[in-house]
């Protein structure tokens, strides 16, 4: 074994069997400590020094660990010779040059929220212990009363006892007679009369001058407050004195440490205990492999720690540990907030709260009871662990929400479009494909709504979906209008063109919650390539799409699609391949993991990607009469600003487009096949209104999920007479997917 200490960072760094031989050297070791003052040839002392002999490695020599090994090891002289130059210094890494300097504002104090949270934390706190104690002040009345009762008595006793002065005498005497030794006896007792004499009257003028004192304050122009001071002072003093050590008579506010303050011990001490080979290695071989680059800090309702973790060990390491980190610190959960900080993949932030935040009462959504939304500015969105608000915004924008049932996301997805609803100008479209009417109060200010997951209402969404993307090449064209104009300069909408009355630029919200339905049913396929158009095109055209959905993978959420998503809230999910399939690849690794949530008991929390730095977050809950309560003022901002969808806007917007029913309407008479784009060019002048701008390729894609296969077809252009084959379907394919949906739906 070494008998360096490797937690004594002065231990000595040279391996066992090797001391440095002072007497190789010319200079005597005298002369080396003490006559320092003579100057040495460094060249000519170098000449001088023999050249050591080959130091075996400490492992090779078997002496490296062990020294009860070394009467093994050949002893033979070391000729090593102190080094004359000192070593080269080891280049301290970059961060380490700089000295970091303690904010000049400490942490709590930044900003209005962190003081609200510390003087309410404070506040709560001082009221809790007041209640508390008040509530007890009787038994603590009583028990006071009682032990200063005994406290008097036991005064007494010790006092006279003193004056007699036989403590310690009444012993040896015994001694003394049980020896027979009288005159030993006699000394003794002469010596404690002696005392008593001299203490009998020290204490009987104490005593008069206590009383008098007493009465002089009872019976004299004292405020009665000064008497009562002192009656309490003397209460609680004899209570002290006459209550036995493990009798306290104040009740303890709080059982065991709920909260204990975040130090360096602690620290080491929970990462330590999660089982990084790692940290353990490093921190056994030198305990400041852990470091502070700035002091623990109180920062919000709560502590904060920026560490730095031993080379090579990843902050999202010991994020992926929470849990064994909060059993370390023998804390909560959801009271241990670790995440990867600023400056390199090492540094780790790991913010403790004073409570849970499950226990910690969350403010209300700002927005329920009063304000507008301006979709081009940040709106109150979500808390951190902090209880500080993180604000988000939805244009040129969209969201993608996903987590495990009970993690929250329908709430989340809510929130953003009761945002909307109280910007009047923003059109609001969307369907929730679970059936169970989370936006049902929304739909009075919903253009377009659907609700459940049969197939007529996913027909719907896909609907949504295509009228979505026509929408995208409609505002397109208006945009290089206004472009054309100067009015879009960035080829983008602007508030102004998005406030103007017939721009058609108006901001338009979509969402779809449980979007996996959608895109696993039929329509699934085209829905998801064109909703992926429709994200790609519509960002800058103020087309906003919010997503949500349990199931992140590729079949139930198109890469497509997640890959254009730049706004990500990732609640609660099993597995690194849902987390990083909602934050995008590398999340996971990177210490972004939402996996360490727990659904239902953690709802609301999730990872906020898209808005700087991504984090842990929890939505605002906003919900029941809270939810009305915004409704009932965005249906009043609306009415004011004409932007209220009218009941036949509403069923016109739901009616769904029978594409089968149109295009056997359009159908030339006599043909057996028909070219995709002839239809294309019948159907814009059956409905302009709901094929303007179709393609033969849109057509295609509508037809497929009725199992129509559009193939190569002969036919005649009119405008030049000249036949060849393009892309088209044949009629009787057409009516007999309508009289298959028709049997289909007669049950
Ligand atoms: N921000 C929040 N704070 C506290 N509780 C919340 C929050 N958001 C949601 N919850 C709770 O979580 C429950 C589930 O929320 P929600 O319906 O949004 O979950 P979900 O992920 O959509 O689940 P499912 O897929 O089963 O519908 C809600 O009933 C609510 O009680």
């Amino acid at each position: 074994m070494t008998t360096s200490d490797p937690f004594d960072p002065g231990a000595s760094p040279e391996p066992d069997g090797w001391t440095p031989d002072l007497e190789s050297l010319d200079v005597p070791p005298t002369e080396t400590a003490e006559s320092s003052a003579d100057v040495v040839d460094l060249g000519a002392a170098r000449a001088r020094r023999p050249i050591p002999a080959q130091r075996s490695a400490p492992d090779e020599a078997g002496d490296g660990d062990d020294e009860t090994d070394r009467e093994s090891v050949a002893i033979e002289p070391v000729a090593l010779g102190v080094p004359v130059d000192p070593p080269d210094e080891i280049d301290a890494p970059a961060g380490a040059v700089r000295s970091v300097r303690a904010p000049m504002v400490p942490g709590w104090l930044r900003s209005r929220a962190t003081i609200r949270a510390a003087a309410r934390q404070t506040s709560r706190h001082a009221g809790y212990v007041a209640g508390f104690h008040a509530l007890r002040a009787p038994k603590y009345l009583v028990l006071a009363m009682f032990w200063a009762t005994v406290g008097f008595f036991r005064l007494v006793g010790r006092l006279l006892r003193w004056a007699t002065a036989e403590e310690g005498n009444w012993a040896l005497r015994q001694d003394a007679a049980r020896r027979n030794d009288a005159p030993g006896w006699l000394q003794l007792d002469r010596a404690r009369q002696r005392q008593s004499t001299t203490r009998w009257p020290i204490l009987i003028v104490g005593a008069v001058l206590v009383l008098v004192a007493y009465a002089v304050l009872w019976f004299g122009p004292w405020p009665s407050l000064l008497r009562l001071a002192v009656f309490v002072a003397t209460v609680v003093g004899l209570a002290r004195f006459g209550r036995p050590a493990d009798r306290p008579i104040v009740d303890r506010v709080s059982k065991g440490a709920a909260y204990r303050k975040l130090t360096a011990e602690l620290v080491r001490r929970s990462l330590t205990s999660i089982g990084l080979a790692g940290i353990n290695s490093a921190v056994a071989k030198d305990p400041g492999a852990i470091s502070f680059p700035m002091e623990i800090h109180r920062d919000g309702p709560g502590h904060l720690a920026v560490i730095d973790l031993p080379y090579g060990v990843e902050a999202a390491e010991v994020v992926a540990r929470r849990g064994r980190l909060a059993s370390g610190l023998r804390l909560p959960l959801d009271q241990v907030w670790p995440e990867p900080a600023a400056g390199h993949t090492g540094r780790l932030a790991l913010w403790v709260g004073h409570e849970p935040a499950s226990k910690m009462r969350q403010p209300a959504w700002p927005l329920i009871r009063s304000g507008k939304v301006d979709v081009f500015e940040p709106f109150a969105f979500a808390t951190t662990p902090r209880m500080t608000t993180v604000c988000v915004s939805l244009m040129f924008r969209n969201w993608l929400f996903g987590g495990q049932p009970g993690s929250g996301k329908t709430f989340a997805l809510r929130l953003l479009v009761l945002a909307a609803a109280l910007d009047p100008r923003v059109e609001i479209r969307g369907y929730e494909l679970k059936g169970v009417g989370d936006f049902a109060d929304l739909e009075p200010v919903l253009a377009e709504y659907g609700n459940g997951f049969d197939d007529d209402t996913i027909e719907r969404a896909a609907g949504m979906v295509d009228w979505v993307y026509a929408e995208c090449q409609r505002r397109s064209e208006r945009i290089d209008y206004y472009r054309a104009r100067g009015m879009a300069p960035e080829g983008k909408v602007t508030p102004k063109l998005a406030s103007l009355k017939g721009s058609g630029l108006h901001p338009l919200v979509v969402f779809i919650d449980e979007a996996q339905e959608l895109f696993t049913s039929r329509w699934g396929k085209t829905a998801g390539e064109t909703l992926e158009r429709a994200i790609k095109l519509g960002r800058a055209l103020g087309v906003v799409i919010l997503l949500g959905t349990q199931i992140p993978d590729k079949d139930s959420l198109p890469t497509g699609i997640t890959r254009n998503v730049n706004s990500r809230f990732c609640l609660s999910v099993a597995d690194q391949t849902a987390n990083d399939m909602i934050l995008g690849t590398s999340a996971y690794k990177n210490g972004y993991r939402a996996t360490v949530f727990e659904p239902v008991t953690e709802a609301g929390w999730g990872i906020l990607a898209g808005f700087g730095k991504a984090g842990a977050r929890r939505t605002f809950e906003v919900f029941g009469p809270a939810v009305a309560r915004v409704v009932a003022r965005a249906v009043e901002l609306r009415t004011g600003a004409g932007t209220l969808p009218t009941p036949t806007e509403r069923a016109r917007a739901v009616e769904v487009l029978d594409v089968l029913a149109d295009v056997a309407a359009v159908w030339p008479l006599g043909e057996d096949k028909v070219w995709n784009e002839t239809l294309c060019a019948r159907l814009v002048e059956h409905r302009p209104d709901a094929y303007a701008g179709w393609k033969p390729a849109q057509l295609t894609a509508a037809l497929s999920p009725h199992r129509i296969s559009v193939g190569q077809i002969w036919g005649t252009d009119p405008t030049t007479g000249k036949g060849g084959n393009r892309r088209g379907v044949i009629h009787a394919d057409i009516l007999n997917a309508i009289t298959e949906r028709d049997r289909k739906r007669n049950g």
